[in-house]
């Protein structure tokens, strides 16, 4: 697997990530969505440079440009709640991609430490011979990332994979190399030390569903 990990160059982005990861910042919901929007964005200018390009030729209202567009038909597939704004970030820019839609979740049986992943709605179009992009904030175990693809798979074989993560923890993106084909690449906003018992990265920002969305009942 291709491993971009954005933090590797300082930019913009930490400042973003930075208010992400802020215990007071963070409790302002609408600026936590829209960072993790913007960093949506930010990766979805770099994974654009990984795409096909063909030249174009458009007519200004003085000549002609001959310029190098994307012709890729792209899927972008998201993993509810915490992609959501994710989402929103990355067809900011690919204006014309499809999208999927899929929950999973962790449910926690009598045991808080222990969880299996659970996976309830799927709506997805023909993936064959397309760019498929999935993305979740959060890679802490990779076992979301997994279980989605494992859902896909009825749905066709894409022409590339590509991951998309704000944050990882390098247990999550070691299951997710082993997993996934070795011409996926993965873009991702920084990667951290560990996971606690309970499977949150550390130092992390949290519980990103929650942040963005508010608390939910546990099942
Ligand atoms: O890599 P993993 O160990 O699978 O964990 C990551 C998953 O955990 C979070 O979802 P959560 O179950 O909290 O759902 P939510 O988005 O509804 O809060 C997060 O958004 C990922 O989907
Ligand atoms: O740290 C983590 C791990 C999984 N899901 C989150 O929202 N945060
Ligand atoms: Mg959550």
């Amino acid at each position: 697997m291709q491993i971009n990990n954005l933090s590797e160059t300082p930019s913009i982005l930490n400042t973003f990530m930075s208010e992400l990861r802020d215990k007071t910042v963070q409790k302002d919901s609408m600026r936590f969505r829209r960072n993790i929007e913007r960093i949506g964005e930010i990766i979805g200018y770099e994974l654009s440079k990984s795409l096909q390009f063909e030249t174009h030729t458009i007519e200004t209202p003085l000549g002609n440009s001959e310029t190098v567009l994307h012709q890729s038909d792209i899927v972008l597939c998201s993993i509810l709640r915490a992609g959501v704004p994710l989402h929103n970030g990355l067809l900011n820019y690919f204006d014309a991609a499809e999208n999927a839609f899929i929950s999973a979740y962790r449910q926690h049986k009598n045991n808080p430490e222990s969880f299996e992943i659970i996976v309830e709605y799927l709506a997805c179009p023909n993936l064959d011979g397309k760019i498929l992009i999935l993305a979740d904030p959060m890679l802490a175990t990779g076992q979301s990332m997994v279980a989605t693809f494992e859902a896909l798979k009825p749905f066709g074989t894409p022409k590339e994979i590509h991951l998309v993560s704000v944050i990882g923890a390098q247990q999550g993106v070691d299951y997710v190399s082993k997993a996934f084909r070795a011409d996926t690449k993965l873009w991702i906003a920084t990667i951290d030390e560990k996971l606690n018992d309970k499977g949150y990265i550390i130092p992390g920002l949290g519980d990103a569903g929650d942040l963005a969305f508010g608390n939910k009942l546990q099942q």
